[in-house]
């Protein structure tokens, strides 16, 4: 089993590591957001990919996630953990806070969101969009740091950049949504397609936008819970590494087998040029 781990806003690299190695990554679908780390640390491997790249020059719709995935799954990942700073949407969910998404709300637009096309016809399915597995280990590995860590919860994914209107931000507080972002998807989606094990911690940062006696979401008062708080970000992902099995147990929620009967075009139309750049993401299948 290798973990990588997507560092979302304040999260541009890792501490504590007893060797590190920056690397460059090519895919079929174009340049992942910065190098890869290749780090080792309470003799684990895993990879760590800042997803906004070092020094923060991608705005979510700038980031290429295809090439963020590929690149991972090229690494050698089997499993993702996504590490996202987000508005809140519930008073229980105060800044500070940390959340174990286990549901997205879609409302990106023109993100290229499959590894499919190109004459290869692939659906795979998103009823449980990340894996409840690597989502309890996280709990448990936060739960050993005492930091406690809300597991169930659904993450909003807007395109952004602005953030939401007052009126937006209590339409998904009244449906019941928890959190908002701008990176989950298609990151999620993409990940599900190689048949990677994903779950994303998110950080509360703010309050969005629906408290009426506040200013709204805010980069600087988000930058300020996150400079406070990515330490315990930190904490659990090194208790996560600190407990990383080995060899990757199957996945009880079937992530690693999510292309099985995914691809609906007969495999003698499959067009080369689309098959050589599957092999990225989906060699199992693809051959
Ligand atoms: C810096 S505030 C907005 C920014 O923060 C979140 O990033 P990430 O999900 O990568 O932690 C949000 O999605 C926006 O990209
Ligand atoms: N309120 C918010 N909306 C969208 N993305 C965010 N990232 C951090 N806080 C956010």
């Amino acid at each position: 089993m290798r973990l990588g781990i997507i560092g979302g806003s304040g999260l541009y690299d890792l501490d504590d590591l007893d060797s590190a190695e920056w690397r460059r990554i090519t895919t079929s679908f174009g340049d992942p957001s910065d190098d890869l780390l290749f780090a080792n640390a309470f003799g684990a491997e895993f990879v760590f990919l800042p997803r906004h790249g070092r020094g923060h020059r991608l705005l979510p719709h700038e980031i290429n996630y295809r090439a963020n995935i590929a690149a991972l799954k090229i690494a050698g990942c089997t499993d993702i953990l996504s590490v996202s700073a987000c508005g809140s949407f519930q008073e229980t969910l105060a800044p500070g806070d940390f959340l174990l998404v286990d549901q997205y709300v879609d409302r990106t637009r023109g993100r290229e969101r499959t590894f499919f096309g190109g004459g290869i016809a692939g659906h795979v399915s998103l009823a449980d969009p990340n894996c409840g597995r690597l989502r309890d280990e996280v709990a448990d590995a936060a739960r050993r740091t005492g930091i406690p860590v809300q597991n169930g919860g659904t993450y909003l994914a807007m395109e952004g950049p602005g953030f939401s209107t007052r009126a937006e931000s209590r339409l998904y507080r009244q449906a019941g949504l928890d959190v908002v972002g701008m990176t989950a998807m298609p990151e999620a989606a993409l990940a599900r397609e190689a048949e990677l094990c994903y779950a994303t911690l998110a950080m509360v940062t703010d309050w969005d936008s629906w408290r009426d006696a506040e200013r709204g979401a805010a980069v600087s008062d988000i930058l300020a819970v996150m400079h406070e708080n990515v330490t315990r970000a930190r904490r659990i992902v090194r208790a996560l590494i600190a407990a990383l099995p080995g060899s990757r147990p199957t996945c009880s929620a079937g992530c690693d087998r999510a292309l099985e009967h995914a691809i609906v075009t007969p495999p003698d139309l499959w067009p080369e040029m689309t098959r050589t750049a599957l092999r990225d993401v989906a060699g199992r299948v693809i051959g």
